[in-house]
């Protein structure tokens, strides 16, 4: 969508992620680039962090790009166990080669456990550094669901991303 004609146009672009891992024993809580203490972890062929893969599909979505499934395919051994930051840094460096900046991003953590809160301030600091932003302008929020469904229950941890891109055109 474009806004304003002529000079100092800007387009603003909306994204959208989801995701979901499930928790097993064995591995480590990685949630937003934070560890968090807990006696299960999140599976994937990654370090499954659910959070940041959430914002990176986001921020894909929004450039119109597909999702980190296209971007990092899980049958390829170089993202074995790859920290999530680092992707998600990638798909940064192509929403800057666009021309983006952040205007701001909300996400849901939806888990019955582990107790997101005490890490949510570090969290956010995380991802503002990675999408070159200040703090201010990203959102992390987390809720249960009331002990129904698999995120209930305990056996998976989902999380949701919106994301606002602008870029000036000036
Ligand atoms: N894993 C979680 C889930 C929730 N929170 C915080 O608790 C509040 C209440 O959760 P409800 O599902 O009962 O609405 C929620 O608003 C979060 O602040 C959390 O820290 N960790
Ligand atoms: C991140 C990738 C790549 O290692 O693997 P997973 O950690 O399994 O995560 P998922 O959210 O299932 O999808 C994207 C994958 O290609």
């Amino acid at each position: 969508m474009k806004i304003g004609k002529g000079r100092n146009t800007n387009m603003i672009r909306v994204g959208q992620g989801f995701d979901v891992h499930q928790l097993v024993e064995g591995r480590p809580c990685i949630i937003g680039g934070v560890t968090i203490p807990y006696e299960k972890g999140l599976l994937g062929h990654s370090d499954a962090d659910v959070l940041l893969h959430a914002v990176a599909d986001a921020v894909l979505g929004a450039l119109g790009l597909g999702d980190i499934g296209k971007h990092f395919p899980d049958t390829d051994p170089e993202f074995k166990d790859a920290d999530s930051l680092k992707l998600l840094e990638h798909v940064w460096s192509l929403a800057k080669e666009r021309g983006y900046k952040l205007a701001n991003i909300d996400s849901t953590i939806i888990a019955q456990r582990p107790k997101m809160a005490p890490y949510i301030p570090q969290m956010a600091e995380v991802i503002a550094k990675a999408l070159e932003a200040d703090v201010s302008q990203v959102n992390v929020k987390a809720t249960t669901t009331e002990q129904l469904g698999f995120t209930g229950r305990g056996e998976g941890i989902a999380a949701q991303s919106v994301v606002c891109l602008i870029q000036d055109m000036l």
